[in-house]
């Protein structure tokens, strides 16, 4: 597969969420890095072909500053991190060249104009209050070595060009305060899309899509390290009866009491999903069929301990759930859940409000299933 020409630039660099200005800034900084390069470059041809004049001391200058560019290209691709350290560097590298062009070009008119290069880059990369400094110090600056310098800009000259460089860090000032703020918004509306495309809004917990598309890489995550993870498969006895008899906003408020019952139970780092309607999954990842039976039976005691009252009247409620272990590398999430369906079902069939667990046993085929009594489990059929 051939790799993106961008890679060549900015290298294969991640960005974690919420990263956008980050990646705005290294990505800039980058540019700026190369195209200042470019520029004393294409000056130091010119010179070398006759086509512009430069006075020695400021050809060395151009020839550092376009090596010491290149290097801090080299320092800072691949670390975002580095952005506000080579930021620095760089700004000042850049103010010595401009000072070295200032004293030691006087038959270019125009060289302090490239000291009006620096305010934007100062504001997108090191911030406001240090762009509002840059800028001061290089006014100040500027008026005081122009009658030092062998050929001074006139009043006049002096005067536009600080106008100028005031001028346009007024501009950027605005520009990015603006620009970060949009920037913000943005990433809080991005989390709002992300939230409504992955949760289920009666309960708040994920739906089948994500759930699944989190567990796959979860249940990866567990066989990587050799452990085993566990899914119990909680489907609520029943529950068209409620909806039935009681309505369905009642069938409504029991789905979102049993989802806070289910997520105040497990750890931050179970997964748990709605994949039905009154079908809920999790996936306990690093757990094995021992740790995970007893937690399924305590969810089951404390669904039936629920206490659910509309319009005064209680609305008992009670699941039966189907466990199912995946040891490290046997099953895709999708089997595992297969599994732990088929596990649900006997618990239906066996009586409802109560924990099944199913295990395949691999290679031979051989199925092993048990029930728990109270927090006892008991092997129904093993054969194999
Ligand atoms: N109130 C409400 N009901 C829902 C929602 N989604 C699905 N249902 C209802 O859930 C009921 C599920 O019924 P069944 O699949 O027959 O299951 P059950 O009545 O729980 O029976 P068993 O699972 O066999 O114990 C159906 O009546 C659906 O209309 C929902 O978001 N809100």
């Amino acid at each position: 597969m051939r790799a993106h020409p961008s890679r060549l630039l900015f290298g294969s660099t991640p960005f974690g969420e919420g990263q956008e200005y980050l990646s705005f800034q290294y990505r800039f900084l980058i540019v700026v890095l190369i195209a200042g390069a470019l520029a004393t470059t294409v000056f130091l041809l010119g010179e070398s072909t006759r086509l512009n004049r430069i006075d020695s001391p400021h050809v060395v200058s151009m020839a550092a500053f376009t090596v010491a560019s290149l290097l801090l290209w080299g320092v800072l691709r691949g670390r975002p991190a580095a952005v506000r350290p080579v930021a620095w560097l760089y700004l000042g590298l850049c103010q010595l060249e401009y000072l070295s062009a200032l004293v030691h070009v006087p038959q270019d008119e125009m060289r302090a104009l490239w000291f009006l290069t620096n305010v934007p880059g100062v504001y997108l990369l090191l911030g406001r209050r240090t762009g509002a400094v840059v800028t001061a110090l290089t006014v100040v600056g500027l008026a005081w070595i122009n009658p030092r310098l062998s050929v001074p800009y006139s009043p006049n000259a002096l005067a536009t060009l600080l106008v100028g460089i005031v001028y346009q860090a007024i501009f950027f000032h605005v520009y990015s305060a603006r620009s970060i703020s949009y920037l913000q918004q943005v990433h809080g509306l991005n989390r709002q899309l992300h939230d409504l495309a992955d949760r289920d809004p009666l309960t708040g917990l994920l739906n089948a899509r994500a759930y699944y598309a989190g567990c796959e890489q979860a249940l990866a995550a567990a066989a990587c390290e050799g452990r085993s993870s566990t899914v119990l498969f909680v489907d609520l006895d029943h529950f068209k009866r409620i909806n039935d008899t009681r309505g369905h906003a009642a069938g409504d408020e029991v789905l979102r009491r049993v989802a806070g019952c289910l997520r105040e139970q497990v750890r931050h780092s179970d997964w748990i999903g709605r994949i039905g309607g009154e079908e809920f999954s999790l996936l306990l990842p690093r757990t094995s069929t021992e740790e995970a039976l007893p937690l399924a039976e305590r969810l089951r005691v404390s669904l039936e301990a629920l206490q659910i009252e509309i319009d005064g009247q209680p609305i008992p409620v009670t699941a039966s759930i189907g466990v199912a272990t995946a040891r490290p590398g046997e099953h895709t999430m999708a089997s595992l859940q297969q599994q732990a369906d088929e596990a649900m079902y006997q618990a239906k069939a066996r009586g409802r409000n109560r924990v099944s667990m199913l295990e395949v046993k691999p290679g031979t085929g051989a199925r092993v299933e048990r029930e728990a009594q109270g927090t006892v489990f008991t092997a129904l059929t093993p054969h194999g």
